[in-house]
Formats: C-alpha cells, structure tokens, sequence
C-alpha cells in the first residue's frame, strides 16, 4: 500500500482531474432515470410537444457528457497507471541491477522476473481499476440510493429491504473466493516456472528422451492450475445468480408495492420505472465493488512483493579503506566462506600471485573453484580472512572500481540477441581495432571471417546459432577487449580443440605479459605451464606449486596428470 501511495503522489494532480470527470460522467448517468420518470410522470401528460423536445435533448445531451466524460476519465486512468509502473519498474530493475550474487540467490531469479513483469502488471491493472470503478462503483451506489429517496422513500425502504442479503452474500462468496484466487495465481506462478525451466533445458530435454517424462510433469502442473481454476470460478459463479435472485425478487417486492402505490395515487408509473432502472444500478455497483476487493488484494500482494525488493539494502557495503604493503598482485590471505551460514565451501584459502604471473586452478566439480573468482570479483563477502588486489582490501574498493579492473570469460557466460561486435565490446566504447585484434588473440578471427557479415553477425539469444567452441571463443574475445589487468578464464577453453588452446596460452604469454591471469581448467595441459597451480578438493587446497612440484608432492594431481595424458596428447 505504501508502495502504491509513494508513487501515486506525484500523479495526484492528474489523479484528482481524472476523478473529477469521472464524477461528472457518473452523476450524469445517474440523472438518467430520475429525468426519464419526470417525463413520463409530469411532461408527457402535458401534452406539450416542445417540453417534451427539451427534456428529450435534455436526456440526449447527459447522455453525451456522461459518454464523453467517461472515455477522457479512463483514458486519463490508464495514463496514470503506465507513468506510475514505468516509474515502479524503473526503480525495481534498477535496485535488482545493485542487488549482490547472495541476495539474488535468496529471492530466486524465477521470483525477481516474475516481480518485474506479472506484480508490475497486477499493479498497473489495480491503478487502472481503482481509478475507474473505484470511483464510479461508490457514486453509483450511494448517488442510486439518494436518487431513489427523492424519487419515493417508501419504495426505497422496500428495495433497502433487499441489499442486506445481497451485502452478506457478497461478503461470504468473496471471503471464501479471494484466497481461491490467490491458490490459483500460486499455481499459475508454478506452471509458468516449469514452462520456463522446460524451454531453457529444450535441447537436453530432448537428447535424454524425457520429453514425454517432462509431458507428463507439465500435464500435472496443468492439472493443479485447471483444479485451483474450477474451484475458485465455482465458488465465485454463484455470485451473478444470486445477485440477479436477490435483483428479481427486488423487483417483484418493488413492483407489487408499486402497484398499490400507484392504485392509491401516491407514486407515478415512471417513479417505478425509473426504481427499477436504480435499483439494477445500485445492485451492479455492489458487484463491482466486490471485483474490486478481489483485485484490490491482488495489487496489494503484488506492491508487497515489489516494496520488499525495494527496500533491500544492498549488503556489499564499501567498507573503509583498508590497504597494506605488499608485493604481491593479488593475495587471498587464510579465506574462509560459505554460501550458506554454517557450512564453509571454502577452508583457509591461502595464496599471492604477482603481477604478470599465471595461476592455474585444477580440481573436482563442485570442489570450490568458480567460488574463488566470485569472491575475488566480490560477488559475495569472505566469512573469514581478506582478498587484496595491490594490498587493497576488494572490500575496500568501490565495485566499479574493482571490476574494471578484470576481464572475465565464465563457463557459461551469456550472449545476446546482438551483433558479435556488440557482445564483445559489451558497453565499454572499446575500438573496433581493439575488438578485432581481441578476436584474433581469442583464435576466433578465423571463423569470424568466414561470416558474411563478419563482426556485425548477428546472434541469437544466449547465442544459440553459434557452436560450443565459437561461444568460448567471442567470450574469450569479450574478455580479452579491454586490455585487462587481471584475466579470469573459467574453465575457457574446454571446448577448444588442443592446437587451439596451445595458441591461446601462446598469446596470452607473448601478448598479455603484463597481465595476471587466474586460469580454472578441467585439463591438466591448459595449465601445466603456469607459474603455479592450486589443486582445490572439497574447498581446501591439497597442493600448490608448479606443474613440476606437483607432479612430486600431490598424489592427486598426479594421478589425473597420468589419466589425461594416458588417453591424450598433451599439447
Ligand atoms: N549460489 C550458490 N548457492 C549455494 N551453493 C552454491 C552456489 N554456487 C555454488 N554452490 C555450491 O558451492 C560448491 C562449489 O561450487 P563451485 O561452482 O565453486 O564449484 P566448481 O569447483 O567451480 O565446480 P565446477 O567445476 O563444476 O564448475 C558446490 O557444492 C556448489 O553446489
């Protein structure tokens, strides 16, 4: 609710204009009625066809304002409802952009989507909404109920006789219905997660033959989605019956006492026509009011959700600075972390590489490796011990300051749908020259050039019309482009053939001297000629030095040495 307030405010202006015009376009509607019972009661009798003229333009005329009033209102509603959630999901991508990695990891990025398109959606229909029935439904209402007073009190009576059991249907329908709504929105939620994971994991889907395994998971969640569907719209379809048994009854009670009425003088025929007409109204606008709820708590769900984000604090704070002598380019000093409190993924990580040097990073899947980029490039905090760049604490540093100092090709960094020169430059301005000579290091000129196009090929998302080898090749591009001060391969070259990734290490030697690379690899060859390598098990390092020490002093290390090399040739 705040959340729609504080956005809300700056429209008031508008807001307030767009309910006055809605009023007007109300009010006119409701005068509809009362002007038509005048006329059969008092002008029609009189024979006079010029009076008769004049309330009929009279009618006409309400008619055309209330029209008119009621298209420029809503057109008015919908504007401020798109300005408002422009605004709202501005500031939410925004502060989803500054959220750290442990941050996102604890909403889940199927939530924080599902925030920014379907909550910011629900709120643009609830502004929308609110504004037009919000307003109108009220008006009809009481304005319904006031007209019927002046028109004949006793006939009101009889009709008011009727709403409180429409009042206590309404309550306990939509008391049982809203939460069967909000099951069904849940599942909804379901279904589009599984639609997701299913599209995204399309291709092994397939290669595993779990098409019809991931049938059969789908048809369920479906299932789940039409039983919430069927129960909440059963609950909530005895509403329009009930509401036209209480309006029919009404009606039949308004009607008869009418008819003695009339017999005895004291009301007019188009007093009951025009009862008949307000009383439809009067039931109606409860109706709407009811959608209203329904969707005004929706709304209320969704603005939590996204004020929840909003007033996230990001917790990577730059902490004060914090720097000290050392020779070393980079340094983790006795690092201790875990994802999850409790649980350490990594144990007294220790080691310094200076500048220009090479690490190799070697060990099991899941043994912690990718975790050590990630805190070096402080995407999460270190539970214990520090990680200096320089000497300076990376907590210390601001994260603009930090990462322009890295060049990064992850295992499975993402492309998108742009051109290959778009996806290495990735917004840094960087040259074109300098991008094609990146492309030439990154042994991806070759086939480059044989595109027609050549660096202005267009990708696909997620870079689906390029091989397994060509992806690894345009990241390493992306990472080699600004010339960077630290170089950070994960697991880079696995797709590489051997000739290729002999290159590759070849250039990174004679071109990139300067540089300081952290290398994770699956195989032993891409790394032997490191300055030192770390063999990493279970999160602790069970050897480190150079390719030559390990061989002697790391059983382990050893032995996959002897496995890859057995099998293949090393390069
Ligand atoms: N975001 C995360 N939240 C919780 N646990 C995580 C997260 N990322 C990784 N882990 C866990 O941390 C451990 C180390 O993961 P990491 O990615 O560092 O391994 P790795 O050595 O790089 O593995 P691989 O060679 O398969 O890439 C694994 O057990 C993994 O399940």
């Amino acid at each position: 609710m705040q959340l729609l307030l504080t956005y809300l405010k700056p429209l008031r202006n508008r807001m307030l204009l767009g309910f006055s015009v809605k009023f007007t376009g109300t009010i006119m509607d409701l005068f509809l009625p009362w002007i038509l019972a005048y006329m059969i009661d008092v002008i029609v009798p009189t024979e006079n066809i010029n009076r008769v003229l004049l309330w009929g333009g009279l009618m006409v005329l309400c008619s055309i304002i209330a029209v008119v009033a009621s298209i420029k209102a809503n057109r008015m509603a919908s504007s401020v409802a798109r300005d408002a959630v422009e605004d709202i999901r501005h500031d939410l991508y925004h502060k989803i952009s500054c959220l750290s990695a442990s941050q996102a990891d604890y909403y889940s990025t199927p939530s924080l989507i599902s925030r920014l398109t379907s909550d910011t959606y629900n709120i643009h229909r609830t502004i929308g909404l609110m504004q037009r029935i919000g307003v109108r439904a009220p008006i009809l209402l009481l304005g319904g109920i006031i007209m019927t007073l002046t028109l004949d009190p006793t006939l009101t009576l009889v009709m008011l006789g009727v709403l409180p059991f429409a009042t206590v249907t309404i309550y306990f329908i939509s008391r049982k219905g809203i939460p069967l709504f909000d099951k069904l929105q849940q599942e909804v939620d379901r279904l589009v997660r599984t639609v997701r994971e299913n599209i995204t994991g399309a291709r092994v889907i397939k290669a595993l033959s779990k098409s019809d395994y991931e049938k059969q998971r789908f048809e369920g969640v479906n299932q789940r989605v039409v039983r919430a569907e069927t129960k909440a719209n059963t609950t909530m379809a005895a509403t329009t019956p009930l509401m036209n048994l209480f309006l029919n009854s009404g009606l039949a009670l308004v009607i008869l006492a009418s008819a003695y009425r009339v017999n005895a003088g004291v009301t007019q025929p188009g007093v009951v026509i025009a009862f008949m007409t307000y009383f439809t109204i009067i039931l109606n606008s409860m109706l709407s009011i009811t959608r209203i709820f329904v969707l005004f708590s929706r709304g209320i769900a969704s603005a939590d959700r996204i004020q929840e984000i909003l007033v996230t604090e990001p917790d990577l704070k730059v902490k004060p600075i914090d720097k000290k002598r050392e020779s070393a380019h980079i340094h983790f000093d006795h690092v201790y972390f875990g994802y999850h409190s409790g649980k350490h993924i990594l144990k007294d990580i220790d080691f310094s590489i200076d500048r220009g040097n090479t690490l190799g990073i070697i060990g099991a899947t899941g043994a912690g490796k990718t975790t050590i980029i990630k805190l070096l490039l402080r995407l999460y905090d270190v539970d214990e011990g520090s990680i200096r760049i320089n000497g300076v604490n990376v907590n210390s540093m601001s994260l603009k300051e930090l990462h322009t100092q890295f060049g990064v090709a992850f295992q499975k960094d993402f492309l998108y749908a742009d051109t290959l020169k778009e996806n290495i430059d990735f917004g840094r301005h960087i040259t074109e020259d300098d991008i094609l000579k990146a492309t030439e290091h990154a042994q991806a000129k070759e086939f480059i050039d044989s595109l027609d196009e050549g660096i202005e090929h267009q990708l696909n998302a997620k870079g689906t019309n390029l091989s397994g080898g060509q992806k690894q090749r345009v990241l390493l591009s992306r990472a080699l482009a600004a010339d960077p001060e630290i170089l950070i391969l994960d697991d880079s070259s696995s797709a590489l053939d051997y000739k290729t990734d002999a290159q590759l290490r070849k250039v990174l030697t004679e071109e990139y001297a300067d540089t300081t690379t952290i290398m994770i690899a699956q195989r032993v060859s891409s790394i032997q000629h490191a300055d030192a390598i770390m063999m990493i098990d279970n999160g602790e390092m069970i050897g480190y030095g150079t390719h030559d020490e390990l061989l002697e002093t790391c059983e382990p290390y050893r032995e996959i040495y002897e496995n890859q090399s057995g099998g293949d040739q090393v390069a």
